[in-house]
């Protein structure tokens, strides 16, 4: 296991200066050797997710049936878990940590409206210096505990004009930047033990989830702030000019973020079916202004998302009763 940030994962290790991955293929050398860089694919070969699985399903006592990504200050969608066994992401042999204020770091595990779930609180981002495979490894671990559905929320600016700072975007669709920079977590060998080589992103976004969640906001008086929508991730941790902005919405973009898009990517090749929202945190300037308050802050995007949790938790908990009650 390569302890160094050089090779990135587990399926490495060191030999004097130099990264060798499982295969053997030598990589980020540290002294001056010829580089070849590792595929992302080899970074967490099926073992390795699998040892991490029964990790948590021994662990826990438990194989989840739903998955849970708690976007940045949505944390407390894991505090509704009954029962909660706790990981703590350093505990967790091969896990990264979260670096990201308003994501705690931990796997929570429990059941929630009778439903087995299990949920992330704090998600990896590819601007903390990891890379797109390591950012959703989890999402494979998810697959290997038994997770069917997967759950991704986020933080996000409005680009549609109509959009209000509180509102919930429904994703029905995405426009993926770091794959047209041809970014993916895919890249590399394709082990088809988790899905194809080529899998289609078609329909990725379940719409009978959609329309149940459209149904639930209707029955909980949040019709107005519910919208269906684009969204689309960039590398972050910057966030957008101006002139990105006009070009994402020209794209048909609705709300733009810096994460989900690669965890849905990982969601949609092992065949999971995928609900995720964006909660509208900012509304994004597209003309030029001097006004201060126009410019998106972390901090802002912590107090909306706090202000706004008890609607997010309530939308997520019906939905997850709605699919375990049509199981039952
Ligand atoms: O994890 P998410 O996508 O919810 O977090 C968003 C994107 C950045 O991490 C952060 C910027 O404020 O919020
Ligand atoms: N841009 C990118 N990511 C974000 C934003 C934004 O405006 N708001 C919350 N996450």
């Amino acid at each position: 296991m390569c302890s160094r940030d050089c090779c990135s994962g587990p399926g490495g290790s060191h030999r004097g200066n130099t990264c060798t991955d499982k295969k053997g293929a030598k990589s980020g050398s540290l002294a001056g050797e010829k580089i070849i860089p590792t595929p992302q694919s080899l970074l967490y070969p099926y073992e390795v997710i699998e040892e991490i699985a029964d990790f948590i399903t021994k662990g826990s006592g438990m194989r989840p049936r739903i998955g849970i990504i708690c976007g940045s200050g949505l944390g407390s969608l894991a505090d509704m878990i009954q029962d909660p066994k706790i990981f703590e992401y350093e505990k967790i042999p091969n896990f990264p940590v979260s670096t990201v204020e308003g994501h705690a770091g931990r796997l929570v595990v429990g059941t929630l409206e009778g439903a087995t779930v299990m949920a992330m609180q704090g998600r990896f981002h590819f601007y903390e210096g990891y890379p797109l495979a390591k950012c959703s490894m989890p999402v494979r671990v998810m697959k290997l505990c038994g997770v069917e559905y997967l759950f991704a929320t986020n933080a996000a600016g409005g680009i549609n004009p109509r959009f209000q700072v509180g509102d919930i975007m429904l994703m029905h669709d995405h426009v993926n930047m770091l794959g047209f920079a041809g970014n993916s977590p895919l890249q590399g060998p394709n082990d088809p033990r988790f899905g194809p080589r080529f899998p289609a992103l078609v329909n990725s976004y379940n719409k009978d989830l959609i329309n149940k969640a459209i149904e639930i906001a209707k029955a909980m008086g949040i019709e107005s702030n519910i919208h269906v929508g684009v969204y689309s991730c960039l590398g972050g941790p910057n966030y957008e000019t101006i002139a990105e902005l006009k070009a994402l919405r020209m794209m048909g973009v609705d709300a733009v973020g810096m994460s989900t898009v690669h965890e849905v990517i990982t969601a949609r090749h092992c065949d999971m079916k995928v609900f995720a929202f964006s909660l509208i945190t900012n509304k994004c300037a597209t003309e030029y202004s001097d006004k201060k308050d126009e410019e998106a802050n972390h901090d802002e995007v912590m107090a909306v998302a706090k202000n706004r949790q008890k609607a997010c938790c309530e939308l997520v908990s019906r939905l997850i009763r709605e699919i375990h009650m049509a199981s039952a």
